[in-house]
């Protein structure tokens, strides 16, 4: 059930969840399978049940800012002429999966390959994880129904309770994406399912979304088992720190007991796991948490006036996301959704549609196709370094195409004119950051470095994306019909050099923060386990315990490390 007051929770559980996010929604249903196991989850946000805003697709980019948003803020990013820039984090059950843009990839087979490597776990490995992907999600219709199997292969699916589609409202710039990669072959070549292993080419963006609705960790593992009697879920609350029960002192630590507030000067509660503590916080709150608990640099800790619970120094360290900025190209067509932003009528018809029968414009995010892309070899950005891709199926960068002016960074959309938006992002970024916390303080927000454009590699690859995308907008279909023109700095940035600057004066990110929690089978903060090193009665299990930064979309990873770590917590506690 949904508690809403510190007070209606139990002193102890055998499972206490840290943060009801993504992982954290998975975690709670597969641990809450066996009716004699409690589980208590404590969120810091509230209930996603009832907030409207959260289910519809194309609304998405509207949440960040929101109150279902942490609403961080970087440090001034170098890399970007010193913009600090907004840094969202999901506040809601269901966490960044309720305010994210729905995109579902699980990556290349090179990234998990990788992840094996470096965690010393062949457990972690393409083969092996695939178990995990297909009990956790699953290929449903289009919102539209229309038959896609040309455009999506169902045997690279499976059939958990995230549901996944293509696309549900086909857009007039679709067939001209697919049709020109058909046509061009090579770097832009068609990939009919990325979910496939292959992540090179341009496709079908395949998203979260079930019946034109989005479908998240909340709505898919955590909602259906709500009246679950061995499952508590207290919400409006945050985990302030661990708290170590070992006796005696001198043994090692036992981080499995929590301590609660629901605001910063009330009152604290303290719930002991008699099993494990499961730090689900997320890329910025586990590794607040840690550290508050007195996991991390021993010295940076004590300057704060914490005590050493045991000294991790990667905690908060490897920091890694992808910038991303947004190309406009002005069109000659009035085939775009432009007008839906700018007509008060349009958007309400827009939205009757949704609301009356889920059909529409609104039961997608805004970019229906996608491509990733090799840097070609002998490219300056490569020049010098070791390729940081994960393999020969993995790729340095991304472009998604979008119908319309989507507004990601500082420019605002023209009060006239018809626009498509190619939105290119560094897939493989090399720059590493880092999340500190700044006093002891559990409410105050932690010093936040992604470190953005850190490396040349990450500058020159952006370059090569953005050349790409005006490369790819001159194919011949697109001057049929749509006409595209560079628009605005885009426009203006004629060569590489200037490309580069109107790069580090436009880009943001796209939301894909991860591994400040790093597994490793040497350093590092948890081993292939996900148990935190040197204590007791711990582990993490989400997006802060990636060992490199894959290159897609995060989220789909999180759903599968969430399901492979629930049965590794099952198995060691002889759960059924
Ligand atoms: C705006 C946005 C767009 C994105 N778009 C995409 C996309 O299109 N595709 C994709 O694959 N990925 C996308 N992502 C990334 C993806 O959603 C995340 O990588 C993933 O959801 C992270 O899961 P998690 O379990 O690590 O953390 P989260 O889902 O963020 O969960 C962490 C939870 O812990 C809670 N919490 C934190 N601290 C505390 C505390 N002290 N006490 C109690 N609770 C706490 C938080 O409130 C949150 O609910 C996007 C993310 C955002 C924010």
């Amino acid at each position: 059930k949904v508690l809403t007051s510190i007070n209606q929770v139990k002193k102890q559980y055998d499972f206490v969840i840290v943060g009801g996010g993504t992982a954290g929604s998975v975690l709670a249903n597969r641990l809450s399978e066996n009716r004699d196991v409690s589980v208590l989850v404590v969120e810091a946000g509230d209930n996603n049940v009832g907030n409207v805003n959260l289910e519809i697709p194309f609304l998405g980019v509207a949440l960040p800012g929101t109150n279902v948003d942490w609403n961080y803020t970087t440090t001034p990013q170098a890399g970007f002429n010193g913009r600090s820039i907004p840094y969202a984090r999901g506040f809601v059950l269901g966490g960044s999966s309720s305010i994210n843009l729905l995109s579902y990839h699980r990556g290349s087979d090179d990234i998990w390959n990788r992840w094996a490597d470096i965690s010393g776990d062949d457990g972690w490995n393409w083969r092996s994880i695939e178990k995990y992907y297909m009990k956790s999600s699953r290929l449903v219709p289009p919102a539209d129904g229309r038959d896609v199997r040309s455009y999506v292969d169902p045997r690279d699916h499976g059939y958990g309770p995230i549901e996944v589609s293509v696309p549900g409202f086909p857009l007039p710039i679709d067939d001209i994406v697919l049709t020109s990669a058909k046509r061009l072959g090579g770097r832009f070549a068609f990939n009919d399912d990325f979910n496939g292993g292959n992540f090179l080419g341009i496709g079908y963006m395949q998203s979260t979304v079930g019946e034109g609705e989005r479908s998240s960790g909340a709505t898919a593992y955590l909602n259906p088992v709500f009246d679950r009697s061995n499952l508590d879920v207290l919400v409006n609350t945050r985990v302030t720190k661990l708290i170590n029960t070992a006796r005696p002192p001198n043994s090692t630590p036992a981080l499995n007991k929590v301590e609660l507030a629901q605001s910063s000067n009330g009152p604290r509660h303290q719930v002991l796991a008699s099993k494990e503590v499961i730090l689900a916080a997320g890329v910025i709150g586990t590794p607040q948490i840690l550290q508050l608990s007195g996991v991390g640099n021993k010295n940076t800790l004590r300057a704060l006036g914490i005590p050493s619970v045991a000294d991790l120094p990667e905690v908060g360290e490897n920091l890694a996301d992808h910038p991303l900025l947004a190309n406009y190209f002005e069109v000659q067509s009035n085939g775009t959704w432009d007008d839906v932003l700018r007509n008060g009528d349009v958007f309400g018809q827009t939205m009757g549609r949704w609301q009356a029968e889920r059909q529409g414009l609104f039961v997608d995010s805004p970019g229906n196709t996608v491509g990733f892309f090799k840097v070609p070899s002998g490219s300056p950005a490569l020049r010098g370094i070791q390729d940081p891709s994960s393999g020969s199926k993995s790729p340095h960068t991304e472009l998604i195409f979008v119908d319309g002016f989507a507004q990601f960074g500082s420019v605002a959309q023209p009060a006239e004119g018809n626009f498509v938006t190619v939105l290119s992002a560094v897939v493989s970024p090399t720059s590493r950051g880092s999340v500190k916390i700044v006093s002891a303080d559990p409410f105050a927000s932690p010093r936040i470095n992604p470190n953005f454009f850190g490396t040349n590699f990450d500058v020159l690859a952006m370059v090569q994306a953005i050349n790409d995308a005006v490369s790819f907008m001159s194919a011949p279909l697109w001057q049929q019909v749509f006409k595209p023109t560079p628009f605005g700095d885009l426009a203006t940035a004629k060569t590489d050099a200037a490309k580069a600057d109107f790069a580090r004066l436009r880009s943001v990110n796209i939301n894909h923060p991860v591994g400040t929690a790093k597994m490793s089978a040497k350093g590092g903060v948890v081993d292939a386990k996900l148990k935190v090193k040197g204590v007791d009665g711990l582990r993490v299990v989400d997006a802060s315990i990636f060992p490199v930064i894959p290159e897609c979309h995060p989220q789909a990873l999180v759903y599968i490390i969430a399901e492979r770590a629930a049965d590794l917590i099952k198995s060691q506690h002889r759960i059924q």
